[in-house]
């Protein structure tokens, strides 16, 4: 098992990578579970594979699980799955000091953990994350939201997890579909910091989408340090460090929201094609080579990620894509800020860049192939 920390001024916690985690799940957490009863918040998808495990594991240990089983998918990040979660964790009488366990992907993770941030004001939560997206990213570094009709995590808070158990195992029985998506935050690590992160990815990206654990072990620990060290330097995105963990974000946010937050694009897929997007306009803006580009849209074709936004049959123009974006959250008194590249491996946030010619750029790319 692999233990890496988060540090944090006050709240740091540690990451635990390995396999058979969830069976020891009561070991791992210890005395972070106070009470006999112990509250998870899953998805039905999730449950069907792993809520046997984790019960055993609990009742083993003498606690009596209380589970909220929700429908899978994103549509479960709303209003709606919020009350949904906040209701039964009031009439299950969670205190302050409990722990709310979060069983599953980012899904659950974001929606669980807004849960908490606001519950009585915050309670604990522990993450347990069950796809290779939430293992390498969401489960980490205490973002946490809903989405609404204007747009992807508008409305959340910065609440982070008292621990974190990764267990690969949960890997082996994700769709093949996921764990590509999940992929996509894997190869972000590289193409944002870290060029032989990039290679890595490159040699051994089949493997791990393929399910060799040795290669996932490798993906999941390296991608978890690279997000600590960036949260502990900028934990709530203020100086710009932790903005460049938005590479591919505004503009997949904006796929996202123009496909109705659907199984048509995953959040993973819409990351995929936002860096083949982020790269592509570091290159016609001169600051990234042509070369470098192509590599990107290179790594995210040989994943079996969606590298080209003509064949999402978007109706709309660049300008419809645009206005999504003017709800990122990094707008800023009318700028907003794009994630961009200068090689692989280094990214910088481009405070300078027209919109008016991102809609352009954005209608070009929906046209062509
Ligand atoms: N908070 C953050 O820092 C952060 C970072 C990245 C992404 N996100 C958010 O995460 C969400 C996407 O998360 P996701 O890709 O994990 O999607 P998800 O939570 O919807 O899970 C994907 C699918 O896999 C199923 N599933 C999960 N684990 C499984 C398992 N082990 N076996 C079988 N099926 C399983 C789920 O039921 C679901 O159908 C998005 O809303 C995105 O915005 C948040
Ligand atoms: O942790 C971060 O910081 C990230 O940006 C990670 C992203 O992969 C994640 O999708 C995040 O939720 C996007 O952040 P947002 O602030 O644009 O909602
Ligand atoms: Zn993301």
């Amino acid at each position: 098992m692999a233990v890496i920390p988060v540090e944090l001024a006050g709240r740091s916690y540690e990451v635990r990578v390995g396999e058979g985690l969830l069976q020891d799940a009561a070991t791992h957490c210890g005395a972070l579970l106070r009470k006999d009863r112990v509250p998870i918040v899953t998805d039905a998808n999730v449950a069907a594979q792993w809520q046997d495990t984790l019960s055993a594991s609990l009742a083993a240990a003498g606690k009596q699980p209380r589970w909220l089983v929700l429908d899978p998918g994103e549509s479960a990040k709303s209003w709606q799955g919020l009350q949904r979660v906040t209701d039964w964790l009031l009439a299950e009488e969670v205190e302050r000091g409990d722990h709310v366990l979060a069983l599953g992907g980012g899904v659950i993770g974001d929606l669980v953990g807004f849960a908490c941030s606001m519950l009585k004001r915050g309670c604990g939560f522990i993450q347990l994350p069950t796809t290779l997206l939430a293992q390498v990213d969401s489960s980490v570094g205490g973002k946490t939201a809903i989405n609404t009709a204007a747009g992807k995590n508008l409305i959340g808070a910065f609440h982070q997890p008292s621990l974190v158990l990764a267990d690969l195992g949960a890997l082996a029985t994700l769709p093949a579909r996921e764990l590509r998506a999940g992929y996509a935050e894997v190869l972000k690590y590289g193409v944002l910091g870290d060029a032989g992160f990039f290679d890595w990815c490159l040699e051994n990206g089949a493997d791990v989408i393929g399910g060799d654990v040795r290669a996932q072990a490798y993906a999941v620990e390296s991608s978890v340090a690279a997000k600590a060290r960036i949260v502990a330097q900028d934990e709530r995105e203020t100086s710009g460090t932790r903005a460049l963990l938005n590479l591919g974000h505004t503009f997949g946010h904006a796929l996202e929201a123009e496909t109705g937050f659907s199984d048509r694009l995953l959040h993973g897929e819409a990351v995929a094609l936002g860096m083949v997007l982020a790269a592509r306009y570091s290159a016609r803006i001169g600051n990234l080579s042509l070369e470098d580009a192509a590599r990107v849209t290179q790594a995210v074709d040989a994943a079996g990620l969606p590298s080209e936004i003509s064949a999402l049959g978007i109706d709309s123009g660049g300008e419809a894509l645009v206005a999504h974006m003017l709800h990122d959250k990094k707008m800023d008194a009318g700028t907003l800020p794009f994630v961009l590249l200068r090689s692989i491996g280094e990214a910088y946030l481009d405070r300078e860049v027209a919109l008016s010619d991102v809609a352009a750029f954005m209608g070009e790319q929906l046209q062509a192939h």
